[in-house]
């Protein structure tokens, strides 16, 4: 068979470096330590290498992936789309204000999960009268360096649509204009990409795999319309299968090339439709179809069905039909290199491919299939799925375990009781480089098991001192033991898996190091009592929190196995953490905060296919928790994502706190949750964590009065920050708790609820 017709393609790689280099110039250029030249060199020599490394695998088309914090916030600024507020600044300046604000009062973009990863975009803000001033030139220059490094024929230029842009902004705009309007400024680039020789050019449209998709048909025909016959285009599709009703017009959009994804979510019950849709529709001969058959989002490795779904493409739309075999997803969203492992089992090891692996697994698909007697292939694409159809397995636990033993308006009583507008806060405090330093001492060995812990300790002492002295009222240890809060139970529970760097990307200079499901889970022992009870020695205040996990954002945050279904590990998970909450319990905890922020990100693209995942992520939740009594009081906690379409499923995880992200929001959450009628305590975040600005007392005692005046409940209002605050400095989290006590005294005083406690029991010991 011809090799001229299939080609590689990748569509997205890790942009960090393989030391995390990305990293740590970003941090030195805030810190004040280098140049913005500096800074600008290592990204260019970051770039460059990942692009070296994908033509050097082998890969014909390599898309140009690179950026210094997030590519949304890339297109905001070469469109000329970035709001009023950053315009006083100018180049680096603005760029990072927009994503981390700027002292002393611009505040940064919203931030959110890109579709349903663990990746945070940065949302564009756009207007009516929002209307682009596109200045392209540093992506051209990224183009030329492109095609220096890789060759004018292998470099790729990538932009995310502009139905994509549209759709992942906010604000109040239409959107068909909005998209129409961006037109033009696309058209600019792509004449000038053609001038460059580029061989195609990648525009991402993610959106188009929502079930919503169809609503853009219009839309995406005129806008590709207007930017069809410069250069060839090659439409990205990325993150799950097109839906049926969107698959017919989107294959004849005026493009040159359709990639799709065949891959889906590793281990959800359902699979793929792509290899079906094509059965049943057929796909244009003249266009090239982008086989996203290699897991973009799972490092573990192809098990051989690539070649096989490859082949029966070829087989049924006939040996002329042009692909590109390719990844399912960007590789951004797993580490860069198998390699640099050496303590991994060499069973798990071999079952892996990171993004360097993945684009020998590319190579490998195009040259079996092309080979001189091409590959056999028993699929037949009318039925085919990608993984097999895997239900709930919670039949072995009782149902019992999966509630709480009394309704929440019967523990509420039964639970502690605070004064109005009770302060708190999500769980971390800072990871400070004293605290990064002892854990790599004794990774080591330079220091003993007893000597980190008690480094840890002193840890905790400091962050209960700090708590007391800024009179919060609910306290909590600190998470100083913890390097991530998946990475530390994953590495408490049996199971799981561990790397040393493979690390991913999390939003801008904030990697994970996601742990490896590969086995059964279930709990060892006690995971955070010790902490617990050292924490509430050393205070004379009645509660400290205990803090743990949940079960969905544990494997939303793992790299989970693909062999059993996500719920099947999620009930595994959901049983380990029950033994915890009962042993916390007994150690005498009344708050238990089971964070599960991950819950609304791993939410199925599909309406279709969502309810059966609130289910098990609302039961696996309740699972964990059902063994409390009515008298512990559970908080969770949920982050950066939009939570509106799950309000009924949030309602359902029966926790008796909600504390929840909300200050970049402009309080939408306060008003989706009092439009639902949400009735339980909520702690709406009254000040941004990911930002350094210290939030004066009038902007979070504004917030606390604005929830009230939303119509939430006085007695039932937390004031808390956004999220843990583990990324930020004492210096910042010092001043910023003040004042959002005193904030919380000041709205008590004016509403009449600081002598008569709100619950009419007093909290202090
Ligand atoms: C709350 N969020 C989380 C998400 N996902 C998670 N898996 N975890 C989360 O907490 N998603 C949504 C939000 C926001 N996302 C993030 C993601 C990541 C961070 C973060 O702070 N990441 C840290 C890395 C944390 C870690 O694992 N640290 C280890 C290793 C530290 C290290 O680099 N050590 C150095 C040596 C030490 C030194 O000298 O400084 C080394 O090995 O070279 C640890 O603590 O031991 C990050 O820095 O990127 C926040 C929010
Ligand atoms: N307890 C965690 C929640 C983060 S989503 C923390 O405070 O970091
Ligand atoms: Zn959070």
């Amino acid at each position: 068979m011809s090799a001229d017709n299939v080609k590689t393609s990748t569509i997205g790689y890790p942009r960090i470096g393989p030391k995390r280099e990305m990293k740590k110039a970003l941090e030195e250029y805030w810190a004040g330590k280098s140049s913005k030249e500096a800074l600008t060199a290592v990204a260019k020599q970051v770039e460059e290498a990942a692009w070296k490394t994908q033509a050097d695998s082998g890969i014909n088309l390599v898309a140009l992936d690179g950026t210094c914090y997030d590519q949304m916030l890339d297109h905001c600024t070469y469109l000329g789309l970035l709001p009023a507020r950053f315009q006083e600044l100018s180049g680096l300046d603005a760029y990072f204000a927009a994503a981390r604000g700027h002292p002393p009062n611009i505040t940064a973009l919203d931030m959110s999960k890109l579709m349903d990863s663990n990746y945070h975009y940065l949302v564009p803000e756009l207007t009516a009268n929002s209307t682009p001033k596109p200045n392209w030139a540093p992506f051209l220059e990224a183009v030329r360096r492109g095609q220096a490094t890789v060759g004018a024929e292998k470099a790729v230029p990538m932009l995310i649509g502009p139905i994509t842009f549209t759709v992942l902004s906010r604000g109040d705009f239409d959107r068909s204009v909005m998209i129409q309007r961006l037109g033009p400024a696309y058209q600019t680039v792509l004449n000038e990409l053609a001038k460059l020789g580029v061989p195609e050019v990648q525009i991402h449209e993610p959106v188009l795999a929502l079930s919503a998709a169809n609503q853009y048909q219009a839309d995406a025909e005129t806008v590709y319309q207007s930017l069809a016959g410069t250069v060839p285009l090659h439409l990205v599709v990325p993150y799950d299968d097109v839906a049926a009703d969107v698959y017919p017009w989107l294959v004849k959009l005026p493009v040159q090339a359709i990639g799709l994804d065949f891959c889906g979510v590793p281990g959800a019950p359902h699979g793929n439709s792509t290899c079906q849709l094509i059965a049943k529709y057929g796909f244009p001969s003249d266009k090239r179809l982008g086989v996203g058959i290699i897991d973009g989002r799972s490092p573990w490795a192809d098990n051989g069905t690539a070649v096989k779904v490859v082949a029966a493409l070829r087989k049924h739309l006939g040996p002329g039909q042009a692909l590109s075999v390719q990844t399912s997803a960007s590789l951004q969203h797993v580490p860069l290199d198998l390699n640099l492992e050496t303590e991994l089992p060499t069973a798990v090891k071999s079952r892996l491919a990171f993004a360097q692996q993945k684009l020998e697994e590319m190579v490998a698909v195009k040259e079996a299939v092309t080979g001189h007697a091409g590959a056999a292939s028993d699929i037949d694409l009318s039925t085919y799925t990608g993984a097999p159809t895997m239900g709930l397995t919670a039949k072995a636990i009782p149902t019992e375990f999966f509630q709480r033993p009394a309704p929440f308006a019967v523990r509420r009583p039964q639970q502690p009781q605070f004064h109005a507008f009770p302060t708190t806060t999500i769980g971390s405090f800072p990871q400070t480089p004293t605290i990064r330093r002892a854990r790599l001492q004794y990774k080591k060995g330079t220091i003993s098991e007893v000597e980190y812990r008690e480094r840890i300790a002193a840890e905790i002492g400091y962050s209960i001192g700090a708590q007391e002295a800024l009179g919060l009222d609910v306290l909590v240890h600190g998470e100083a033991e913890r390097t991530d809060m998946v990475e530390y139970f994953g590495m408490k529970l049996n199971g799981f898996c561990f790397t040393q760097h493979a690390w991913v990307q999390s939003y801008g200079s904030r990697y994970v190091r996601p742990p490896l499901i590969v086995g059964d889970v279930s709990r060892q022992g006690p995971m955070t009592v010790h902490e617990f009870e050292l924490a509430q020695s050393m205070t004379s205040r009645a509660f400290v929190k205990g803090m743990l996990t949940g079960p969905t954002t544990i494997i939303n945050w793992s790299f989970p196995r693909k062999d059993i279904t996500r719920s099947e590990q999620a009930f595994q998970i959901g049983l380990a953490l029950r033994e915890e909450v009962a042993d916390l319990e007994k150690a005498g905890c009344r708050i238990i905060q089971v964070d599960d922020p991950a819950i609304r990100e791993g939410l199925p693209l599909k309406t279709d296919r969502q309810a059966l995942y609130l289910e098990w992520s609302a039961a696996a939740f309740r699972l964990s928790c059902g063994v409390a009594t009515p008298a512990c009081q559970i908080v969770t906690h949920l982050c950066y994502s939009n939570f509106e379409e799950i309000m009924a499923a949030i309602d359902a995880l029966d926790a008796d706190v909600l504390t929840i992200e909300n200050s970049r929001s402009d309080d939408e959450m306060v008003r989706a949750l009092s439009a639902y009628g949400y009735s339980r305590d909520l702690g709406p975040g009254v000040y941004d964590v990911h930002s350094p600005l210290v939030p004066s007392v009038e902007s979070m005692a504004a917030k606390a009065r604005a929830y009230v005046a939303a119509g939430i409940d006085i007695s039932k209002v937390w004031l808390n920050p956004d999220c843990g605050l583990k990324t930020r400095r004492w210096e910042e989290v010092l001043p910023s708790l003040r004042n959002m006590v005193a904030a919380a005294k000041l709205v008590r005083e004016e509403m009449g609820g600081g002598k008569a406690n709100a619950r009419g029991v007093t909290a202090a010991k």
